[in-house]
């Protein structure tokens, strides 16, 4: 390509300017542009682009749900600009070890800064919009495709001659499932992967009630379609039935983003995957932990901080919410049973397979000491990949339970760092806090024993400590009961000490306008402070006030 060509291509795109984060008609109404490269990698003899080994290039990003349907292996920042998507900068690179792409990764091909240079390779004159995936032909330097639904089909077909046997045979589009497959893809493209596009770029009322109704409707669709599978066969947990097919990848895509971004950043909001949809939450969990493609593939941070800090239409400031905001965060080692005993405390069952957590938040109206409380609880994972997620729960939290297992050593040592993370975040040695001891009840694999937690819970200053089974409910309400008291003591404490503050400056200003001061025998602050907290501490005893708003 020449200089001359290209400074004429770009030209041409600056006079057709497409305005990237300007998504919707003027009528209010956001309608996906078709993508312009639509090329295949075939088989066919004397096709135009064959497969081959090391021939092509796939350039994704994790935030993108449309890429997020192909392997990765090139990937964008996740922030884009006015100019698009970005390769992270050398500075964004330096210092990560070998394979951490937590940043993206460097262009590999041309050493590019910008996604939108790859597209003016192909075509100099090019004025659509620069989106991922890019399939890109190494050989011929051109973009072989940007339409994710077509490079999805030449991954799964087209490639399998020079693939081993155990790849070649994965098959995401079979014969015999194809009209059911085209028919799921025909509802769940335009009015759920593009519904909650339509939904968040819409800039009428009108638009955005319309398109969000539709969203949601097709969403208790979904649900009936798995409803029915397992009503049918037990087993038949996909969208097809017992088969994982390119319907469950297309999907997946949109459901796995749909809490943590969609319901407050599109505004679908009139539900949650976790909430009201059992059947997909439960396939979204299936894929998510039981198929290590689906969890390889998916990076919250990504997800998250694209969507909140790149679409400055709907989000100016670009502030990532941390919420929903938990009054209390259930934290400890992977498998100590944190869901378990949230679970139980919540609904009042036992879960007995375990299935990690991503991050599940339940509510819960409960009664204390003659108070109706409403509690926000937040059961986050174990696993170290969502630990970043950590430092923004316990920002917000108000008490915390801190969990291990009786069955595992390592577990209570990992609490030591966490309740030395919640101290610093807070900035406090006075938060609410329970220590669990978990799995009570396997006595044959306990390692721990009751004086080994109590020990723990004396060098932290006599935080309570509770040895409790999920399975047999054993102290679970008493342990979360317990935090709710300290949170609702300390909120006590806090408002009390404001309003004496309060009390303290007006005097104080009553006493300068007198001009006299008072030496000595006047006011100490920490003696009223001290004598306020007492005299809320009894009347709080007192108090029969029918609700204490947490949250
Ligand atoms: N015997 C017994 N098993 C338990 C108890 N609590 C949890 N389990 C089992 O331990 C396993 C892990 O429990 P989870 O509640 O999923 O653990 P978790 O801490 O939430 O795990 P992550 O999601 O990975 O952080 C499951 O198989 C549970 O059935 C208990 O009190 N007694």
């Amino acid at each position: 390509m020449s200089f001359l060509r290209f400074i004429r291509g770009f030209a041409n795109t600056q006079k057709n300017k497409i305005e990237i984060l300007k998504f919707a008609d003027k009528d209010g109404a956001y309608r996906r542009l078709p993508s312009q490269f639509r090329n295949a990698i075939s088989r066919e003899p004397n096709a135009e682009f064959p497969p081959d080994l090391n021939r092509y290039h796939l350039y994704v990003s994790f935030a993108c749900p449309w890429a997020h349907r192909a392997l990765p292996v090139s990937v964008v920042h996740w922030h884009m600009d006015d100019n698009g998507w970005r390769f992270p900068t050398k500075e964004e690179l330096s210092g990560l070890k070998n394979g951490d792409i937590s940043v993206g990764t460097a262009e590999p091909n041309y050493g590019f800064e910008r996604l939108k240079e790859l597209y003016f390779k192909a075509n100099p004159e090019y004025n659509g919009r620069f989106t991922v995936p890019v399939l890109w032909d190494k050989q011929k330097e051109t973009i072989v495709s940007n339409e994710s639904a077509e490079i999805i089909r030449m991954l799964n077909s087209e490639f399998n001659d020079l693939l081993p046997a155990d790849y070649a045979q994965v098959d995401l589009y079979p014969e015999n499932l194809r009209s059911r497959i085209d028919e799921i893809n025909d509802l769940v493209y335009d009015n759920i992967n593009n519904g909650v596009y339509k939904t968040g770029f819409a800039t009428s009322q009108e638009v955005y009630e319309k398109e969000v109704k539709n969203v949601f409707a097709h969403l208790d669709k979904v649900e009936q379609i798995f409803k029915t599978n397992q009503d049918k066969n037990h087993n038949d947990k996909f969208l097809t039935g017992t088969t994982l097919t390119e319907a469950d990848v297309r999907l997946f895509t949109t459901i796995v983003r749909f809490d943590p971004v969609y319901v407050q950043h599109f505004k679908c909001n009139i539900g949650m995957i976790r909430h009201q949809y059992p059947y997909i939450n439960d396939w979204l969990r299936l894929l998510y932990w039981k198929i290590p493609a689906f969890k390889d593939s998916t990076n919250f941070e990504h997800i998250k901080k694209h969507y909140t800090k790149s679409h400055k239409a709907i989000n100016p400031h670009g502030i990532t919410p941390v919420g929903p905001i938990p009054d209390i965060v259930v934290l400890g080692a992977g498998g100590v049973g944190k869901s378990s005993v949230t679970v139980q405390f919540v609904q009042g069952v036992y879960v007995e397979s375990y299935d990690p957590t991503i991050e599940d938040s339940y509510r819960k109206s409960i009664e204390v000491d003659g108070r109706a409380c409403d509690l926000e609880i937040l059961d986050t994972a174990g696993v170290a990949q969502f630990t970043a997620m950590r430092e923004l729960y316990i920002k917000s939290g108000k008490g915390f339970l801190l969990v291990y297992s009786v069955t595992d050593e390592n577990s209570l040592t990992e609490l030591l760092a966490l309740r030395e993370q919640v101290l610093r975040i807070k900035d406090s040695e006075n938060v609410p806090m329970v220590l669990i001891g978990n799995k009570s009840d396997l006595d044959d694999d306990r390692v721990l024993s009751i004086d080994d937690g109590i020990k723990v819970s004396q060098q932290w200053g006599s935080v309570p400590f509770y040895e409790t089974s999920a399975m047999y409910k054993t102290n679970v309400d008493e342990a979360f009961i317990d935090v709710v008291r300290q949170i609702m003591l300390k909120e006590a404490q806090i408002s009390a000490e404001k309003k004496q503050q309060k009390e303290l400056q007006k005097q104080q200003a009553l006493e300068g306008d007198k001009g006299a001061a008072v030496n000595g025998a006047g006011i100490d602050s920490e003696s009223v402070l001290k004598r306020n907290r007492q005299s809320t501490a009894s009347k709080k005893s007192k108090s029969h006030s029918k609700c204490c708003t947490i949250v």
